[in-house]
């Protein structure tokens, strides 16, 4: 049995902090899987960036400010959430543990945190809504509208309250772990289970190609805007003039991310285009970050630059492999532990009380 849970007693010693949940959930991968999760665009210098990003900057805590235990709970889009971290869209959860998406659901659900849900999960969104988070659905446009409407109506009717279309993925980043693995297929009975149709002419049920189309455009959100009334949350937005254009086209929350560096490698890590993008939006959207939040202290200082809330990638996916549900439920209980600390040590009653200040522009390192 694992060491997250009420199981046996194991030798090793339980992971007491996210990071330490890698080196355990890649004891229990597969080499090839624990690559694919764990890798990034070409050299991977965007990912190291991401966490470096918030090791550099330095907090500046206010003191004898009395206010007792901080509240943590936010409200983005109109759903309230027990804190300010998500879990980031990340597909293929079956290759983590075979509970895989119904594991990290029922996590979520159990700690009140806003699921983004992949597209391309491994079982299918309805399934995922029987667990009950709160959920939002990832969606990547395919060139086949029609298709895209029927995802967008799936999403709609399994009780998704946003849509977050990735918008930097117009090809797929270029992974040298999964060449170098032969990895390019997920194993035999594992498939995008959203990406499944009634074959024609009476065959059996097909999986669909994903398409990654470098056709997108902001035309394709306004398409969008009409298909659903749903809030349209745009994720992996860097540029500023991207951001105001995002607004402009009607889009209800930008996700700044570089998509954990598996992307386009040499972008800026995301925290350091966060200030440029929060400048552009000026307030008039909500701002999400993800990208190497790994601390709560991480996590306020994403929100001293502006974000309303954070969301994780890989520490969920590392839980989720190394616990399964239980895995999923001690990262996000050891992240607001450490949330809760780090507002209280900052002098800060809740989330909304971040403010710049908190940070100087001192370079740790
Ligand atoms: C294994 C893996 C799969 C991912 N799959 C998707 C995906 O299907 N759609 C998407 O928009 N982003 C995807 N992402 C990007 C995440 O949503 C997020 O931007 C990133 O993981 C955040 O960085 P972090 O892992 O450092 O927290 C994926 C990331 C990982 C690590
Ligand atoms: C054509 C399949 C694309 C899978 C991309 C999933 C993802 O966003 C990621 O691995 O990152």
């Amino acid at each position: 049995m694992d060491h997250v849970g009420t199981g046996a007693v194991t030798r090793e010693t339980p992971p007491v902090n996210l990071r330490e949940f890698e080196p355990a959930a890649r004891a229990r991968l597969d080499p090839a899987h624990y690559d694919y999760f764990a890798g990034g665009a070409q050299d991977e210098i965007t990912v190291a960036a991401n966490e470096a990003a918030f090791r550099r900057r330095a907090l500046v805590p206010r003191v004898l400010r009395g206010q007792g235990p901080p509240r943590l709970e936010v409200t983005v889009l109109g759903e309230t959430a027990s804190m300010p971290v998500l879990l980031a869209p990340t597909a293929f959860h079956r290759l983590a543990h075979p509970d895989g998406e119904f594991a990290t659901a029922r996590a979520a659900a159990e700690a009140g945190v806003i699921m983004i849900a992949a597209m391309l999960s491994t079982v299918t969104i309805e399934e995922i809504a029987a667990c009950g988070p709160k959920l939002w659905f990832q969606l990547y446009i395919q060139p086949d509208l029609g298709f895209t409407t029927s995802l967008v109506r799936r999403a709609e009717d399994a009780g998704c309250r946003a849509l977050v279309v990735t918008a930097d993925s117009p090809a797929l980043g270029r992974n040298e772990r999964g060449d170098r693995n032969g990895f390019h297929d997920l194993p035999p009975g594992m498939y995008c289970a959203n990406m499944v149709q009634k074959g024609r002419q009476g065959r059996d049920d097909e999986v669909r190609q994903v398409a990654l189309s470098p056709d997108l455009s902001f035309r394709h959100l306004d398409w969008l805007r009409e298909t659903t009334s749903l809030p349209i949350v745009l994720k992996g937005v860097l540029h500023p003039a991207d951001a105001r254009l995002a607004v402009e086209h009607g889009v209800d929350a930008i996700v700044v991310s570089n998509h954990g560096g598996r992307q386009l490698d040499t972008v800026p890590a995301s925290l350091d285009r966060l200030p440029l993008v929060a400048d552009a939006v000026r307030g008039q959207v909500p701002l999400l970050l993800d990208g190497g939040v790994r601390r709560g202290t991480d996590v306020v200082k994403a929100l001293a630059l502006g974000a309303d809330a954070v969301a994780i990638g890989r520490p969920a996916l590392w839980g989720l492999a190394v616990a399964g549900r239980a895995g999923v439920e001690r990262v996000l209980t050891l992240l607001r532990n450490e949330l809760a600390n780090a507002l209280t040590l900052c002098g800060a009653a809740s989330p909304g009380d971040v403010t710049g200040d908190l940070l100087d522009g001192i370079d740790l390192k």
